[in-house]
Parts: C-alpha cells; sequence; structure tokens
C-alpha cells in the first residue's frame, strides 16, 4: 500500500523559491522496533500464524518456568482444572435435565436431580476459583519474568566490547530486543491465556463426545464460521496498521520536533511552528482517512462473520432437531449441546484474541533471543587457564605496531603506532582532527581492542591481565562525556565506584577540576540533580559539564588518567587551573593529555604527533619546535593567534 502523506508534503523555505517539487519533505524513517511484530502479523496468513504458535507458547513457559516455577505450576494446574471442570460442569447439566425431563411428579423429578445440581454448582465453583487463583499468580509471574529478561539483556548491552556500538546492525537489533524484552511478558500472558482458552474449546469437545458423538459435528459447525472470521478480521487490522506504519512514524518525529526541548530555540528562531503544523494537518489528515476506510473494513468482516456464526447457529439447531425428531439424541441432550455451543464460543473468542497477540509478540521476543545470541559474539575474550593475575602498580606501558580499522572504513584510524610510555611521565598526543588520539588513547584505556599490534603493561599485553583489575588502575575522561543524570556528587562519585563515595573525596577531586565553587553555588550544593526532567534538576553549561567530568577522572587514585580533550569548553581561567592540577601529577603517576591547545602541552615530557593514523613526531616540546616539523608549524599557527596586534594609530588632537 502506498502511503499517500509522502507525495505532496508542504514545501520548505527553500523549496519555495525553487521549482515546484511533489515529494514531502519529511525523510524515509526506518522501521520502528516496535512495529516489527505487527508486520510479521500482517505478512503472513493465518496457516502460518498456526504453524508458528507450538514453538512460541512453549518458549513462554520455558522463559516463564525459570522466573518462577511455583506460580508456573500454578497458572498449569488451574488451567487444567478449570478445563476439567468446565467439562465435567457440562456433563453435570446434562444429568440434571435428564433428570427434569424424566416423567413423573416435579418434586419427585427436582429431587432426582439435586445430586447433579450439587455437582454442577461445585465445579462452577471451583472453576471460578481456578479462574482467580490462575490470575493471581499470572500477575505475579508478570515481575519476575520481566526481570528475567531485562536483565538478561542489561547483562548482555553492559558486557559486550564498545566495538559493538560500532555496527549499525547492533544498534537496531538491540533496538528490537528491547522491545522484545519488553513484550515477553505480554507472551507469557497471551500464551497462558490462550493455553486456558484451548482448554475450554477441549473440555466443551470432550463433553459433547461422551453425551453423543453427532453432537462434536454440531458444535464444529457453530463456532468454525466464527472463529474463522474473527481471525480474518485480526488479519485486516494489522494489514491496515503495518500499512500506516511511515505515517506513525512521521508522527512520531513530528512530536518530537514540535513538543520537545532540544529542538524548541530553534523551532522559535526560524520560525517553524506554521511549516510544522502544517506536516502535522496532512499527515494527520491521511492517518483519519485510513481510520475511517478501516473501521469500515473491520465492520464488514465481523458483520459477514456474524451472520455466517447466525447462519450456522441455526443449522446446528436445526440438526438438532432432525435429530431429536428421529430418536438419535434424547431431548437433555440437545439441550446441553445449546449451553455446550455458547460456552465453545466463549472460549474460541478468547483462542482467537490470543492466537493473534501471541504470534506478534512472538516475533519480539524471537528479536530478543536472536539479539542475544548475536551479541555474545562481542564479549570480550575469556582466557583459557584459570582467572588472569591483577596488574600491579605501572611501570611502562609499550605501544607495539598498533593499528585500529573501524568497520566499513578502508583506512585505519591508527596505523603501525609504537611508543612507549614511562611511570609518572606526562604525555600528550597532539594532531589535527581525525589524526586518530582518541582512538589510541581508547585502546591504551582497554575500551577497545587493536586489530594488530599490541600493547603492555608492565611487559604483560593488556588482555592477558584480569580486565577489571587493570581497568581500576585506569581513569578516562573521554571527549565525549556522558551527563550521567544523577547529582552533582554522583556524577564524580562514579568516577570510583568500588570506594565509599566519601564527601572529602568528592570535594578534592572537584576542586582539582575548578567544578567546587561553581557547585557550591548551585541550588542544592553537591546534591543537585543534574537533569531537567528530575524534579528540581538544573542543567549546567558545557564547560561546567566539563569540570565534572575532569572531577569524575580525578577522583580515582589512577596510575593512568587518559585525559581527552578536557577543557574544550572551559573559559580560560578554569583551563589554566585545570592543567595545573594535571601537571601536579607529573613525576608521581602517569597522564596521557589530548588537546588541540597546545600551549597547554608544552610542559608535557613527551609530545607524540599524529597525521593520519601515523605517528610522524615525537619529543619534547623543545625538540620538537627546534625540528620545525608538523608540531612546530600547528604551534606556531595557534600562538600567532594570541599575537598583540598593534593598537590602532592615535587621532591627533587636530583631526
Ligand atoms: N566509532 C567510529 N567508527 C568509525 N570511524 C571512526 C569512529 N571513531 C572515529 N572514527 C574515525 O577514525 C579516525 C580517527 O578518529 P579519532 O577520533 O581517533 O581522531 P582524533 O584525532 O581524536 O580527532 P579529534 O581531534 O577530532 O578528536 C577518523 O577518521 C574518524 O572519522
Amino acid at each position: 500500500m502506498t502511503d499517500t502523506a509522502t507525495t505532496d508534503g508542504p514545501r520548505t523555505p527553500a523549496q519555495r523559491s525553487g521549482p515546484a517539487r511533489t515529494e514531502s519533505v519529511l525523510p524515509e524513517l526506518r522501521e520502528l522496533s516496535w512495529e516489527a511484530g505487527v508486520r510479521a502479523r500482517a505478512q503472513v496468513g493465518v496457516f502460518a500464524v498456526f504453524a508458528e504458535l507450538p514453538r512460541l507458547v512453549w518458549a513462554a513457559l520455558r522463559i516463564s518456568w525459570r522466573a518462577d516455577r511455583v506460580r508456573t505450576s500454578v497458572v498449569g494446574g488451574a488451567t487444567v482444572g478449570a478445563g476439567v471442570m468446565a467439562a465435567f460442569g457440562l456433563l453435570a447439566t446434562q444429568r440434571v435435565l435428564v433428570e427434569l425431563f424424566a416423567g413423573g411428579p416435579t418434586p419427585h423429578k427436582v429431587r432426582a436431580a439435586l445430586p447433579a445440581l450439587v455437582a454442577l454448582a461445585a465445579a462452577t465453583a471451583l472453576r471460578a476459583g481456578m479462574a482467580t487463583a490462575m490470575g493471581y499468580a499470572q500477575n505475579g509471574l508478570t515481575p519476575k519474568v520481566d526481570r528475567e529478561v531485562q536483565r538478561g539483556l542489561f547483562e548482555m548491552t553492559t558486557a559486550v566490547r564498545l566495538e559493538a556500538f560500532d555496527a549499525d546492525a547492533f544498534a537496531d537489533d538491540m533496538e528490537r530486543a528491547s522491545r522484545g524484552a519488553e513484550e515477553t511478558t505480554s507472551l507469557v500472558q497471551s500464551s497462558m491465556n490462550l493455553l486456558a482458552g484451548l482448554a475450554g474449546v477441549l473440555a466443551v469437545a470432550v463433553a459433547v463426545v461422551v453425551i453423543h458423538p453427532l453432537l462434536l459435528v454440531a458444535l464444529l459447525v457453530a463456532t468454525v464460521p466464527d472463529a474463522w472470521a474473527s481471525l480474518r478480521a485480526g488479519h485486516l487490522r494489522y494489514q491496515t496498521y503495518a500499512a500506516g506504519s511511515v505515517r506513525r512514524r512521521r508522527m512520531w518525529l513530528l512530536h518530537r520536533l514540535m513538543a520537545e526541548r532540544d529542538s524548541a530555540p530553534e523551532l522559535r528562531s526560524y520560525g517553524l511552528r506554521r511549516f510544522l503544523l502544517d506536516q502535522y494537518d496532512r499527515v494527520m489528515g491521511v492517518e483519519t482517512d485510513i481510520q475511517l476506510a478501516l473501521a469500515r473494513r473491520v465492520t464488514t468482516t465481523t458483520t459477514v462473520g456474524s451472520m455466517i456464526a447466525g447462519l450456522a447457529t441455526t443449522a446446528v439447531y436445526l440438526l438438532l432437531g432432525v435429530l431429536l425428531v428421529d430418536g438419535q439424541i434424547p431431548l437433555a441432550a440437545a439441550a446441553t449441546c445449546v449451553v455446550a455451543v455458547q460456552s465453545a464460543q466463549r472460549s474460541l473468542g478468547i483462542v482467537t484474541y490470543q492466537v493473534d497477540r501471541v504470534y506478534t509478540d512472538g516475533q519480539h521476543f524471537r528479536d530478543y533471543t536472536g539479539f542475544l545470541a548475536r551479541a555474545a559474539a562481542y564479549l570480550p575474550d575469556r582466557s583459557a587457564g584459570g582467572p588472569p593475575d591483577a596488574p600491579g602498580p605501572l611501570r611502562e606501558l609499550a605501544i607495539q605496531e598498533v593499528s585500529l580499522r573501524y568497520p566499513d572504513r578502508e583506512t585505519a584510524a591508527v596505523d603501525r603506532v609504537s611508543l612507549t610510555i614511562e611511570a609518572g611521565q606526562t604525555v600528550a598526543f597532539v594532531g589535527e582532527n581525525g589524526s586518530g588520539k582518541s582512538t589510541l588513547a581508547a585502546m591504551i584505556a582497554t575500551l577497545r581492542r587493536p586489530t594488530d599490534g599490541v600493547i603492555r603493561w608492565n611487559g604483560r599485553p593488556l588482555a592477558e591481565w584480569h580486565g577489571d583489575a587493570l581497568r581500576s588502575r585506569i581513569a578516562v575522561v573521554t571527549q565525549e562525556y556522558h551527563k550521567w543524570p544523577f547529582s552533582a556528587a554522583t556524577n564524580i562519585a562514579i568516577g570510583d565506584v568500588d570506594a565509599e563515595p566519601h564527601q572529602h573525596r568528592i570535594e578534592g577531586a572537584a576542586a582539582r577540576a575548578v567544578a567546587h565553587d561553581m557547585i557550591r553555588e548551585l541550588p542544592h550544593g553537591y546534591e543537585t540533580l543534574l537533569d531537567r526532567t528530575f524534579a528540581n534538576g538544573q542543567d549546567l553549561s558545557g564547560g561546567q559539564w566539563q569540570r565534572i567530568t575532569a572531577a569524575r577522572g580525578f577522583l580515582r587514585s589512577a596510575d593512568l588518567l587518559v585525559m581527552d580533550e578536557p577543557s574544550s569548553a572551559l573559559d580560560p581561567r578554569a583551563e589554566d587551573a585545570l592543567f595545573q592540577a594535571i601537571r601536579d601529577r607529573q613525576g608521581r603517576a602517569t597522564t596521557i593529555l589530548i588537546t588541540h591547545r597546545l600551549a597547554n602541552v608544552r610542559h608535557a615530557d613527551r609530545i607524540f604527533v599524529l597525521h593520519q593514523g601515523e605517528l610522524v613526531e615525537s619529543g619534547s616540546h623543545d625538540e620538537l619546535m627546534a625540528a620545525g616539523g608538523r608540531y612546530a608549524e600547528l604551534f606556531t599557527l595557534q600562538a600567532a593567534g594570541y599575537h598583540t596586534t598593534p593598537p590602532p594609530p592615535r587621532r591627533s588632537a587636530s583631526t
């Protein structure tokens, strides 16, 4: 089905001046994770759905069993029990009717029917009790299943190597898996409801066969066409929903553009309000038409279904009449069959609804399990032969012929770099944008694995040390720092989660990062929440955030501190103080500094200059300046910007 909204969107300001264009200004959006199940259901027929059901129900039961065996057993027992009670109830009903339709005085007949009536009441009460037990157990299962799957997902997403996130497919896969994890509780519930519905249908079928095998034919005639019509209507709904997916994604995008904080300033400054509202009206107009058309088609299908069901029920009553007249079945059996048909229709209604739900939820669940299997390939290698040793304090870091090539990139981001850093040194990585500085630092910090070459900590390759123990000796302040939605104190304390978050340590780290006074001036000081989505939450400026992240790096008394562009947003005074704090580490601890402000690396023990991934120069500031190479050129260029320009000539008194 084509999406008419794509053909005639309003014109952008740029388009207005040029020749008229017909395509919408909103670009094609990729499929949203939550649409996968609906799309899958829309694309397959009813038979394919039934073919996949047993596997999905089995998977749901397994995960439910893992989450809570007792509750799963209660649900299973109650489902079977309720089915047995339904069959028993029908047989008791028939017994009551046999006694009531027998000859003789009424009080006598009622007395004879009394035991069957008591049995019927008991079966009904027990069935209701089991339904309650099942509902109760299911409610308890939901959070447990949720926890089981969500935790499984987070265990995986937090363990995979960083390079997993470079692959586009991984991000998509993960988004769908999150949806799958959310839908698992729904899958478990719908599977159990489906089984309960099937148990109800089976119970009725068994009961009518016991009463008279011919009644099974009557039951099938009365229920199957209606069930088929319900399934068809469901299919239609899913198809229409899937066809509207591009529109819905546009709505979602427009919602973000018009109602969220990020776009609010530009929306106003460029006067985009009218333009976006026009887009909204257009997409919404199409959506409304589609929904009305859907309503018409679904109503037609369900009406046809009901008519078929009505005809089928009439046929059943005719069949019963013929059987009665012919003396094939007694009157009590015919009356019981009428009750049985109604009961079976109710249970089948549940079944047809749950079938679609199990199928669509199951598609999401498959995304979840598929993701876990694929993501396992990105887990860090488990070293053979027992747990590896924890490294001792850093003495020497040797980088030997190290390269890294990102996926889908032709050239290496870091190309056969070799260098050595001695404990206590402050070294700087400098070079133009994209020269490989951050990538090299990320490999040293164990965030990325070299595709070639080896990095040795005290002579042993990084991969051969105990990963967590090694990382605890390294602190990293990354260029793309994260704004954690916690208080200022916690934002710093997470720099060393294994240690007690003593306030004096946090404040000491903040002071070194020139953040202490700034934090104290916040409305709640160190306890101020740094996220505006919280009540009383605050936002910080870019430079203020940078101070907090630098404090996070200073908190841990790490052997090696990697600071990647720690001062790009700092004012000159804060920058000076921060670099003073970094210089204070010199001789005591090791620091790798990445910065474009070359005045700040003059004091480094060694400066490594990278160009297009290769190490092209190294030495102290003076050595590199004397060599007159790339570093000297960059430094001189930058320094030229600070030369004071001669003041304008003074005006003479006469002019
Ligand atoms: N995750 C990634 N996936 C693919 N390519 C990447 C990725 N990260 C960096 N690159 C590429 O690798 C090269 C080196 O990037 P890197 O970030 O290491 O450079 P840099 O020297 O730190 O640059 P800058 O000074 O701009 O911070 C660049 O060409 C960049 O586009």
